[in-house]
C-alpha cells in the first residue's frame, strides 16, 4: 500500500490496524472489509473513492462509532473504538462532525435551532450559541432561512443546515458522505472552503466519501477502495507528479487527464534495497513500472552470456511495458542501483488503461513487436 507521508512524528487522527467487518452470520456471513490498515493525520482532507458496495460507508460508520468494531483496532482521536458500546460509543461520536445524506434534522425546530443542537452536547456551551448558529448559516448563504423549519427548506438547504450543525463545534474529525451531492456549485464551494479552513486553522481532519472533483482538487490524499480493501492510498501531491510522469510515457500519452489520474490511482509504491532484482530477463511480464526515486540498471544477457548494463534509469523514467504490450517474456533484467522506490501498475490495469486509446496503441504495439 502506498503511504509515505511526512507525518512520521504526528499522532494520527485515525489509526486503523487489521480491521475486518462481517455482515450477517452463519451461512449468510459476508466479509465486507478485509485487513484495513490506515493512518490519517491532523489537518488532512482525505477523499475516499470506490465503486458502490466496496465498503466506504461501512468504514466511515466504524470510524464514527455508528457501528461497533468487530475485529481489529480503530483508534479515533486517541480513543480505541474496539470494545466500545452504548454510552461510550455515544460519547466518542460527540467529538466528531457527521455530514451524512440523511439529514436527520428535527422537523419541529428552525434551521438555527437545529444548528444549535450541534452545540448543545458541549458542557461549556457559549452563551451566544444562537448567534454562532446564525453566523455559520449565513456563511452558507442561509441567513434568510434561519427561522425556517426543515419542511420549508429545499433538499440542498437542509443539507447545508446539517453541514452547519456538523461544523459549528469545530470538530477535530469530520466524516462526510457525499457532502456536496445535493448542492449547487456556489454552495459546494462554500462547504469545501469551510472544510479547508477548519483543516488549516484548527488542524481538523476530514474523511470524505465523494466523487466531487472540486473536493479532489483540494484533497491532500486520495484513498481508493476495492471490494473491501484499500487498493491505493496516494498523497495528492505525489499523485500529480505521478500523472506528469505518466503523461511522458509513450503508451499513455493519448489518455485523457481523467484516465491518467485513474491509472495513477491504481499504481502501488514498491521499495527495493540496493542490489535487489525487480525482475529477471525471461520472466513473464506482470507489471509496468515508473522510477519514483533512486536509479535502476537495465541488464541484458545475450545467448546466456553475462549480463551487460545497457541503460540506467532515474526518477520519472519507466520500464517493463514491452512485455505487457507484446505478451513476450522480459527482454532484460532490472536491478536497483541504489535504494529504489518504484510505482507499479498491474497488467490488468495496464491493459484496461490502453483500451481507451486503441488506434494509437495498436500502432505502438506493432512497433514494440518489431523491435
Ligand atoms: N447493514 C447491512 N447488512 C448487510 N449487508 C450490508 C449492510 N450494509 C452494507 N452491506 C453490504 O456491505 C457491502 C459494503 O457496503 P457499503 O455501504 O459499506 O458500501 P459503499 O462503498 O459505501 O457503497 P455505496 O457507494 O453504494 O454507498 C455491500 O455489499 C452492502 O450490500
Amino acid at each position: 500500500m502506498t503511504d509515505f507521508s511526512s507525518h512520521d512524528h504526528q499522532q494520527p487522527t485515525i489509526s486503523i490496524r487489521g480491521l475486518k467487518h462481517v455482515y450477517g452470520s452463519g451461512e449468510t456471513a459476508t466479509t465486507v472489509l478485509h485487513d484495513i490498515e490506515l493512518d490519517i493525520f491532523p489537518g488532512e482532507i482525505v477523499m475516499l473513492l470506490g465503486a458502490s458496495g466496496c465498503g466506504k460507508t461501512t468504514l466511515l460508520t466504524l470510524v464514527g462509532g455508528l457501528r461497533s468494531v468487530q475485529t481489529g483496532s480503530v483508534n479515533v482521536l486517541g480513543q480505541e473504538m474496539l470494545g466500545l458500546s452504548g454510552g461510550a460509543l455515544v460519547a466518542a461520536r460527540r467529538r466528531l462532525g457527521f455530514i451524512f445524506q440523511a439529514h436527520n434534522l428535527f422537523e419541529s425546530l428552525t434551521a438555527a435551532q437545529n444548528v444549535c443542537m450541534g452545540l448543545e452536547v458541549h458542557p461549556n456551551m457559549p452563551a451566544d450559541r444562537y448567534q454562532k448558529a446564525v453566523e455559520i448559516l449565513t456563511a452558507l448563504d442561509l441567513g434568510h432561512r434561519v427561522n425556517y423549519k426543515p419542511d420549508g427548506l429545499s433538499g440542498g438547504q437542509k443539507q447545508r443546515v446539517a453541514i452547519a450543525r456538523a461544523l459549528i463545534n469545530k470538530p477535530k474529525l469530520i466524516l462526510a458522505d457525499e457532502p456536496t451531492a445535493a448542492l449547487d456549485e456556489k454552495s459546494s464551494d462554500k462547504v469545501i472552503h469551510m472544510l479547508k479552513r477548519l483543516a488549516v486553522e484548527d488542524g481538523a481532519t476530514s474523511l470524505v466519501v465523494t466523487h466531487d472533483t472540486r473536493i479532489r482538487d483540494m484533497a491532500d490524499r486520495i484513498i481508493t477502495m476495492e471490494k473491501g480493501r484499500i487498493a491505493s492510498n496516494v498523497p495528492v501531491r505525489e499523485s500529480l507528479k505521478l500523472c506528469e510522469y505518466l503523461r511522458e510515457c509513450a503508451v499513455f500519452s493519448t489518455l485523457t487527464p481523467d484516465a491518467i489520474s485513474r491509472v495513477a490511482g491504481n499504481m502501488r509504491l514498491e521499495r527495493y534495497p540496493v542490489g535487489t532484482t525487480i525482475f529477471h530477463q525471461g520472466d513473464a511480464g506482470d507489471k509496468f513500472y515508473i522510477v519514483w526515486s533512486g536509479e535502476v540498471s537495465i541488464l541484458i544477457s545475450q545467448g546466456g552470456g553475462p549480463a551487460n548494463e545497457v541503460a540506467r534509469l532515474g526518477e520519472g523514467r519507466y520500464f517493463g511495458e514491452r512485455a505487457l504490450m507484446t505478451g513476450e517474456p522480459r527482454n532484460a533484467t532490472v536491478r536497483a542501483n541504489s535504494p529504489v522506490e518504484v510505482y507499479s501498475l498491474g497488467n490488468a490495469e495496464f491493459q484496461a488503461a490502453l483500451q481507451s486509446s486503441t488506434p494509437f496503441i495498436e500502432q505502438i504495439r506493432r512497433i514494440y513487436s518489431q523491435t
